[in-house]
């Protein structure tokens, strides 16, 4: 009894022991919950109807939370999403608590057009690499650099480089198609993504670094894969920037950085054992300081990041407009028809490849179909996140407080109605007639893209030569859609197709009686 009773005492003191040690632990709990509910009824109060951005039209969800605008990014469906809420709410929409998206065309150009709105965070690369010309949030440093690299991307210096830019693009593309024919029965199926994407891949290694690539020739080259992993990783620490503190993912992104770190030291020391007549952007950089004497030299490892932007800021973008160009063509055959029409009427075949100054003078309709392409499915239709600065602005009649993300919607201004007449319509014909500086894929203002030169004379000296020589067709059975064709993608970043083993296909025939 007394053992049982020694027990039962103990079992007390237990009991109230445990009830000692539960009741700081549970009114702990009780404390810290009422206080997140308290801060988070405080958040919703605060963001839905005391912030300034409170009055912006927009989902009640967005306006406490950006985790719909985040999910959207990483699906790679934001400009899809952004183009939704423009369409229900108008030209100015809240996305976020902390982020508005624009499609008014005259306020985006007012947003890009200073260097009033800098670049968001999100723009900070890993430290281990240098600021440049994309990245630098800094007014000063973005307009050093420009003016250290406009010339690499000068009309003039373009046309000096142009009989390069022909042998990527038009001469072993025209030798790689008759290799394939001469082992065919008369005409060949190519994945055209792929094709575009090794095309620019050997074009910025010419033109950026005087080296051949030989990419197309050999089908393959490890930079591809390389640039699209950085850029997808990239983008991923945009979208989430907490995954930077993430070391397993943070380690793989690095060490693909390394490889492209070392890809460019090697760049510089082989130029350096092999000084000459080269003139492309990687001697443009050496030479900096001797250039201009009010610029400064550049570093090696400037040299070095500038290296790495050009390959993942060149390849991806115009390999993209390529790609959108030619699913365009292929699939409205009536477009198709009349810009052969035009190339072969101008161009008779076997008279000399077809430069970018003749698409220009006397290829009208191309330039309005290539223009039109980027206007409905631009290469890079993402969100270009701008800061409100000190002191906020006003908007659209709205107050925006300092510190809130300008979002430009790109792609969502390709299709305001009142930008652009039937937006949805891929009608080439409206670039014949309007103007087109509201066509801005290319971005505009300050911090407009350094390479849209390099893009378009790429893009009209490709599509005027291979459409002279070839005949281009869907692979049977496969119809052709109309307009916009529905084929899916992807956006990070640029926009891709997310199989084009299987929506990007052409088949080429050369012309009959070559
Ligand atoms: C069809 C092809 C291209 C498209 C649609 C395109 C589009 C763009 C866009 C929209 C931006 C602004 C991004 C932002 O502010 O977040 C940009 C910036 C930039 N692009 Fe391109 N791009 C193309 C080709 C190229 C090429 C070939 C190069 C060079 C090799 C290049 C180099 C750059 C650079 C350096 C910037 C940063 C400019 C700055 O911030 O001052 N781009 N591009």
């Amino acid at each position: 009894m007394n053992g049982a009773g020694g027990n039962s005492t103990r079992l007390v003191f237990d009991d109230d022991d445990d009830f000692n040690d539960g009741t700081p632990l549970c009114s702990i709990m009780f404390s810290v919950s009422v206080l997140v509910l308290v801060l988070v009824l405080f958040k919703v109060i605060y963001e839905r109807w005391v912030t300034p951005l409170s009055n912006i039209p927009g989902r009640y969800l967005h306006s406490i939370t950006s985790l719909p605008m985040r999910y959207h990014m990483i699906r790679g469906s934001l400009p899809a999403f952004l183009l939704a809420l423009h369409r229900e709410y108008g030209p100015l929409v809240r996305i976020s608590p902390q982020r508005v998206s624009i499609a008014d065309v005259d306020m985006v150009k007012h947003v890009l057009g200073s260097h009033s709105y800098g670049k968001t965070p999100s723009y900070d690369m890993p430290k281990v690499l240098e600021p440049n010309a994309f990245s630098t949030r800094s007014a000063e440093l973005s307009t050093e650099r420009r003016k250290q690299l406009a010339p690499g991307f000068s009309h003039r210096h373009l046309l000096d480089m142009e009989d390069r830019i022909v042998q990527c693009g038009v001469t072993n593309v025209e030798k790689k198609i008759e290799e394939l024919l001469k082992t065919s029965k008369g005409s060949v199926v190519v994945q055209y993504y792929k094709w575009f994407s090794l095309i620019a891949l050997d074009t910025i290694g010419v033109l950026g670094f005087g080296r051949h690539f030989g990419a197309l020739e050999s089908e393959t080259h490890e930079l591809v894969p390389t640039l699209v992993r950085i850029r997808v990783f990239s983008y991923i620490t945009m979208a989430f920037p907490w995954f930077k503190k993430l070391p397993s993912l943070m380690g793989r992104r690095l060490t693909t950085l390394a490889r492209l770190m070392d890809f460019g030291r090697e760049a510089i020391a082989q130029r350096r054992e092999q000084a000459g007549e080269t003139i492309d952007l990687l001697q443009l950089m050496l030479d900096s300081g001797h250039a201009d004497k009010r610029l400064p030299q550049m570093s090696d490892p400037q040299i070095v990041s500038e290296t790495i932007l050009h390959l993942i800021a060149g390849v991806d973008t115009t390999s993209a407009g390529l790609t959108w160009t030619l699913a365009l063509l292929l699939h409205n055959p009536d477009v198709m028809q009349r810009l052969v029409s035009e190339i072969r009427a101008e161009f008779p075949v076997d008279v000399g490849h077809i430069s970018f100054e003749e698409c220009r003078q006397r290829l009208p309709y191309l330039s309005a179909v290539i223009h039109e392409s980027l206007r409905v499915m631009s290469p890079a239709p993402g969100m270009l996140p701008r800061l409100a600065p000190a002191g906020g602005l006003r908007l659209g009649g709205y107050f925006l407080p300092a510190g809130t993300w300008l979002c430009c919607a790109i792609g969502a201004v390709h299709m305001n109605p009142g930008v652009f007449a039937e937006p949805e319509v891929f009608d080439p014909e409206r670039f014949l007639k309007e103007e087109r500086f509201n066509m801005l894929a290319f971005s505009t203002g300050v911090r407009a893209c350094l390479g849209r030169n390099l893009a378009l004379v790429e893009m009209h000296v490709v599509l005027a030569n291979l459409l002279r020589r070839y005949d281009l067709a869907l692979p049977e059975g496969v119809p052709a859609k109309g307009g916009v064709p529905d084929i899916p993608r992807k956006t990070m970043m640029t926009m891709n197709p997310t199989n084009p083993d299987r929506d990007c296909l052409v088949v080429i025939s050369p012309l009959a009686g070559q």
